[in-house]
């Protein structure tokens, strides 16, 4: 039936943009909800949630698509808000709480598999891996008789400033330390359980640090955090890689530092305004980038759904939720 308004025993699941492998929730959980999908609807996006989801007490984001103010109003029953992502930054958690509106994000099940991509970034950047995979594929390596790739840089003993020592920022020091580097943070409060000296300032962290690893979220404070001057900071030989949110960076001074050498390169999964990519980038072999695929494993994503549904089943069981975000 159209846009699936029927009228069913099962708990409904406003569903305003589908997920990645909405078909999986489908087949795997129509049995337990009932998903509204606003978007296969011809009606007009606030018609649609005005005339079909007043009653509505749970909605699936899908993970990127903002959930704000001018969403908000028109779900006056609206109680929880499950996102199959890690990041927060679609949804105005302010306004949920004002609301009454839980919310439960993918707590740390990305976490392994986001900081894996940190270090192969970070990895790759260093050691000029795609550099020299492209090398081979356009048949350059059996083509020339002098050996045109640059030299890499040695990971170990690199001095790693991590940003956010959040589950992300603690595997990603896991990983680094085993590989012989040493580890600073940054992070909204120094965490005692950890011995990594704490910068409360990133352009300290920067000054001291090799390359920084953004592992926080994307937030009021943290927009722009990463500005020229701790670019400036990181310096010509220092590496940034991103696994956090595009914004965080300061993407067009960035550029201009990456474009004049004013630091030595970066690897980027993340972008201020995805899927658009700043051009100048491309050109750049100092410079990996992959298109927000941090969280992207069989595995993860699995693991993505099932809480998801867990949270979802929780909720209309009246249980606690198995991952609500704490400050919402
Ligand atoms: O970026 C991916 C996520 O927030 O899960």
């Amino acid at each position: 039936m159209a846009h699936g308004i029927i009228h069913s025993h099962l708990p409904q699941v406003l569903v305003v943009h589908p997920p990645e492998s909405f078909s999986v929730y489908q087949s795997q959980y129509s049995h337990k909800f009932h998903f509204l999908k606003a978007w296969e609807s011809p009606l007009p996006l606030d018609q649609f949630l005005s005339t079909h989801a007043r009653n509505v007490q749970a909605m699936l984001s899908s993970g990127i698509s903002p959930i704000k103010a001018d969403l908000l109003c028109h779900l006056p029953s609206l109680r929880l808000v499950v996102t199959p992502s890690t990041g927060l930054n679609h949804i105005d958690l302010s306004e949920c709480r004002r609301r009454g509106v839980a919310v439960a994000n993918a707590g740390s099940v990305a976490s392994c598999d986001v900081a894996d991509l940190a270090v192969g970034l970070l990895i790759d950047v260093l050691r000029k891996i795609s550099v020299a995979d492209r090398y081979v594929k356009q048949g350059l390596w059996a083509s020339k008789t002098s050996y045109p790739i640059p030299l890499g840089s040695k990971l170990k003993g690199k001095r790693i400033g991590i940003i956010g020592l959040g589950s992300i920022g603690q595997e990603v020091a896991t990983r680094l330390e085993a590989f012989g580097c040493s580890i600073s943070y940054n992070s909204r409060k120094q965490k005692p359980s950890f011995s990594y000296p704490f910068y409360s300032s990133v352009f300290e962290l920067a000054t001291n640090s090799d390359a920084l690893v953004i592992c926080c979220g994307l937030s009021d404070q943290t927009h722009h955090l990463i500005n020229k001057d701790v670019l400036l900071a990181l310096g010509k030989e220092g590496v940034i890689i991103n696994v956090g949110r595009g914004a965080i960076i300061d993407e067009k001074e960035m550029v201009q530092c990456l474009v004049q050498g004013d630091i030595g390169g970066a690897g980027l999964d993340v972008f201020e305004n995805e899927p658009n990519v700043p051009k100048e980038l491309f050109a750049l072999d100092n410079v990996v980038l992959t298109p927000h695929r941090a969280a992207f494993t069989h595995e993860t994503r699995a693991s993505m759904r099932e809480l998801a549904v867990g949270n979802l089943e929780a909720f209309f069981l009246n249980k606690p939720l198995l991952s609500q975000v704490m400050d919402n």
